[in-house]
């Protein structure tokens, strides 16, 4: 069953009983995340206990160093739905406003842990900080506790392949257009929701007909071509194509203009609005985006890119079906 959302404390339900907490900026929901919302899950099925995550919205960087430009690997509404499908019983949204940067540690912990969340049990990485800028870490977290009526477990992290599984280091991964680590970390492949926009309809005239997406204001990976999967629409009704996808400036057709753009292959016609939902996967980069001398050079190159994707695929198809076929074999 999907975790319940509950937007500030005030609508926290008065029946909550115990929790298992753990609190987070949960950037990802990547295998870090829930190696530790497991923990919480299993200890909180063992005290019949509600396991619940605490997260701040927006990422407390966004208020407290709007410098740093940073894009989020999953914007809020997508990094809920993962936390809603972990396993958790709910997921309580804090508005991070400078009311809460301005909290203590010890306030933060009577109000919100104890008072509000009766928390039996608090789960963090060995790195969490928190608090007024960032001013108590676990050991800080414990004592509150030990006052409290809490105990803390702190997890040392986790890395994967030699790697610490981290929300910035995945950001770098994907920034690079490194697609397959950022997903060995993440646990499943990068994607981002977006709609339709209109393109110039240059692609349809002088390259490839593509599908637009709306500007998106997050995280994305390099410029450059990639082999990716589109979903169009939602639940029942979506229908997926698998594609290449060039993010950048098209500069083959002079002045920059950033877009992301995919063309799809196997299309048929698909009935597309300003809202219909579409959420692009990105499986593997192929190439920079380069300054061809003509639309016809473009074109050419663009039909390498789309046989080398569809290569790509095949193989994957391939792969997957035999090891499935040993599993079932062994099984
Ligand atoms: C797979 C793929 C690769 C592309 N690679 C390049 C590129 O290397 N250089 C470039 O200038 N444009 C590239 N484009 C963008 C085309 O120029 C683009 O499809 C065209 O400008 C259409 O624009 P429109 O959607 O506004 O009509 C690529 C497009 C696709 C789908
Ligand atoms: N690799 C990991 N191993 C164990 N615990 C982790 C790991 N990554 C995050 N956590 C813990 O999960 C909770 C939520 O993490 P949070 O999203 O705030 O930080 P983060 O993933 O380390 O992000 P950043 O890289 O931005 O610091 C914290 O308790 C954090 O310590």
């Amino acid at each position: 069953m999907s975790a319940k959302i509950i937007r500030g404390l005030e609508n926290l339900p008065s029946d909550l009983g115990n929790t298992i907490v753990t609190i987070g900026n949960f950037d990802g929901v990547h295998c870090g995340h829930r190696w530790v919302i497991d923990h919480v899950i299993n200890c909180a099925r063992k005290l019949s206990a509600r396991a619940i995550a605490v997260t701040l919205d927006p990422h407390p960087a966004k208020l407290l160093r709007p410098d740093r430009g940073l894009r989020l690997i999953t914007p809020g509404d997508r990094k809920l739905e993962l936390l809603a499908e972990t396993g958790l019983d709910a997921v309580l949204v804090l508005p991070f406003n400078t009311e809460l940067a301005n909290t203590s540690a010890r306030d933060f912990a009577t109000n919100v842990l104890h008072r509000a969340l009766h928390a039996q049990e608090v789960h963090e990485g060995e790195n969490f900080r928190f608090g007024h800028d960032a001013e108590a870490g676990t050991d800080g977290l414990a004592a509150l506790g030990k006052e409290l009526g809490f105990s803390v477990h702190a997890y040392a992290p986790q890395s994967m392949r030699g790697q610490a599984i981290s929300s910035s280091r995945i950001r770098t991964l994907i920034a690079a257009g490194n697609l397959p680590q950022a997903r060995a970390l993440l646990g499943r492949e990068f994607s981002i929701d977006s709609t339709p926009a209109s393109g110039r309809g240059y692609g349809t005239q002088y390259a490839v007909p593509t599908i637009n997406l709306a500007p998106y204001a997050e995280l994305l990976p390099a410029n450059g071509v990639y082999i990716t999967k589109l979903q169009i629409g939602e639940g029942t009704e979506a229908e997926s194509f698998d594609g290449v996808t060039n993010i950048g400036n098209r500069p083959t057709f002079g002045a920059d203009s950033f877009a992301v753009e995919t063309h799809l292959f196997n299309f048929h016609p698909v009935a597309l609005t300003e809202t219909t939902p579409l959420r692009l996967t990105f499986k593997l980069r192929l190439r920079n985006e380069i300054r061809f001398p003509s639309p016809e050079a473009l074109k050419a190159q663009i039909g390498r890119d789309i046989a080398k994707a569809q290569r790509y695929l095949h193989l994957r198809k391939t792969l997957k079906s035999s090891f499935s076929s040993v599993e079932s074999q062994q099984a």
